[in-house]
């Protein structure tokens, strides 16, 4: 039977903990209690015992996680895993604060590349994310198996882009662009407008 998939959060929470296990192994530390390698990581105890049922044996209580053991243990696991990549395509205002926000990665996603039809490398100044021409954005998609994209063009060219998109094999968009998508069937579009958010909450003010 296959493995059941460990939930993206956790594995964003391995890393963290490879981190600090790295940080015990560098200063020659052999045994770390639960509640000090939680500590460090930042989580509570029982989230990081929890997160550790995953791994089988080192989910179990004991004297404390042998170091070398639990981070080969945690190495095996995020060699198999990744965080699911997304691009965004559209590095203007909108696209470029997207891009400096961290707290995609702690949510399981990570994104991958950033493309624009006039690509201002000042946009992604300071930032990981590679930032390419959309001349390439469908060859990307095919070649990294890309299921996900951010949409931040302007609404007179979003459907061309979504179209060259699904066609590379995009599956589901989050779309800022102030327009409705025509996507096939099996396309998901999950739009976001921030006016008629403004518009619902105004609704309740009196
Ligand atoms: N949903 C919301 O609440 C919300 C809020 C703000 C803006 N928006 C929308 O988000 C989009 C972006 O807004 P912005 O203020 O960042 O605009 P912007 O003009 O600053 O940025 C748009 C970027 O898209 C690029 N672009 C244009 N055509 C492209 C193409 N075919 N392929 C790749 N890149 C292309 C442009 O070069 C530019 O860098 C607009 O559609 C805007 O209406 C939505």
């Amino acid at each position: 039977m296959p493995k059941p998939e460990i939930p993206r959060k956790t594995v964003y929470r391995f890393s963290i903990y490879q981190r600090c296990l790295n940080r015990l192994k560098d200063n020659h530390i052999e045994t770390v209690s639960s509640e000090a390698l939680a500590k460090a990581a930042g989580v509570k105890s029982t989230q990081l015992r929890k997160d550790l049922t995953h791994l089988g044996q080192f989910g179990t209580r004991g004297l404390g996680y042998n170091v070398g053991g639990l981070s080969a243990a945690i190495g095996e696991v995020l060699g198999r895993s990744r965080l699911q990549p997304v691009i965004l395509v559209g590095v203007g205002n909108l696209g470029a604060a997207l891009l400096r926000y961290g707290g995609f990665q702690k949510e399981g996603f990570e994104i991958v590349a950033a493309f624009d039809s006039k690509p201002d490398p000042r946009r992604v100044k300071g930032l990981k994310t590679q930032l390419l021409d959309a001349s390439g954005l469908t060859s990307f998609i095919r070649e990294h198996q890309i299921k996900m994209a951010i949409l931040t063009v302007p609404g007179t060219h979003a459907q061309e882009v979504v179209n060259a998109m699904v066609e590379a094999g995009i599956q589901a968009v989050l779309n800022f662009s102030p327009v409705v998508l025509e996507v096939p069937r099996n396309v998901v579009v999950n739009n976001v407008d921030l006016a008629v958010e403004l518009e619902n909450l105004s609704y309740f003010i009196r």
